[in-house]
């Protein structure tokens, strides 16, 4: 990852663990409405295809990492019920209080943690998913080596996040929209510098055939396929 990002008015956020930690437990109140209204309420049809690609079954063992307020969680919950097991990881805890709140009704357990080291046992997981939070980890490999580590022979990990389209017009679109829209709407939450870091952090991660080097470098079977325009995408992860 680079090591700096420039916010609003020359207020850098530097692009490491700690300082993402302390930008998602800044912006955990407004996550929620911001993705909603920035994405016109698309994203919740972005993470529906997720779980698709997961075909979570009841009775199954499933994870959400860096599950943020856990919006990929709870569709995991409805698919396994109560007769699996849900298990949400995040290392901001603000955005987990929100998580927990909005999922008093499910059984769901949380997780404080990072998921480059994972609490969970090795082939203790049917099904791992993870929206948006690839791009926002450090090693990136070894998260993808933890995923391989929990998760059972013949298990399934979907993998969403956004990266540059190929299309010159569609990418010159996605850095108009996110810098000239999603910072001065969040400018106005004193976001501007947290959600700068989106568009930056853009600017370093592949599209997916390199993330798909990425998988198979660890034994995955993996196929990468682009949603939104190209605007992002979904990493499907097959373990033999
Ligand atoms: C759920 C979404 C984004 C999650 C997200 C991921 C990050 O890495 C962040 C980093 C720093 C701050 C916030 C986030 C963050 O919210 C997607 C929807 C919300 C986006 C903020 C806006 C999406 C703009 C895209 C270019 C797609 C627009 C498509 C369209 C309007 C239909
Ligand atoms: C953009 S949010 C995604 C939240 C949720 N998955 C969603 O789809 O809305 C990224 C999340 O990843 C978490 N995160 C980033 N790096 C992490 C790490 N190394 N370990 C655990 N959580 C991490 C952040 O705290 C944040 O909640």
């Amino acid at each position: 990852m680079p090591d700096m990002v420039r916010g609003d008015g020359g207020s850098p956020i530097p692009m490491n663990q700690p300082a993402v930690q302390a930008l998602f437990n800044q912006i955990a109140p407004h996550y929620d409405s911001l993705n909603h209204w920035l994405s016109w309420g698309q994203h919740q049809i972005w993470k529906r295809m997720v779980i698709g690609w997961v075909d979570p079954q009841p009775g199954q063992i499933g994870v959400d990492l860096c599950c943020g307020t856990g919006d990929l969680t709870r569709l995991l919950a409805a698919k396994i019920g109560s007769t699996g097991q849900v298990w949400g990881i995040d290392f901001s805890e603000p955005m987990l209080r929100v998580a927990q709140r909005r999922s008093a009704h499910l059984p769901i357990r949380w997780y404080t943690g990072d998921v480059q080291q994972l609490p969970f046992a090795d082939q203790s997981v049917d099904g791992v998913t993870m929206g948006y939070g690839l791009r926002n980890v450090s090693d990136r490999h070894q998260c993808l080596r933890e995923i391989w580590r929990v998760l059972r022979p013949a298990g399934r990990g979907a993998i969403l996040d956004f990266h540059q389209p190929s299309d010159p017009w569609l990418r010159a679109w996605q850095a108009w929209y996110l810098q000239q829209v999603v910072v001065p709407v969040a400018a106005n939450l004193g976001l501007a510098a947290e959600y700068q870091y989106l568009w930056a952090s853009l600017q370093t991660f592949p599209a997916g055939a390199q993330q798909v080097q990425w998988a198979e470098a660890c034994g995955f079977h993996a196929c990468h396929y682009p949603i939104a325009n190209g605007l992002m995408g979904v990493l499907v992860l097959h373990r033999p």
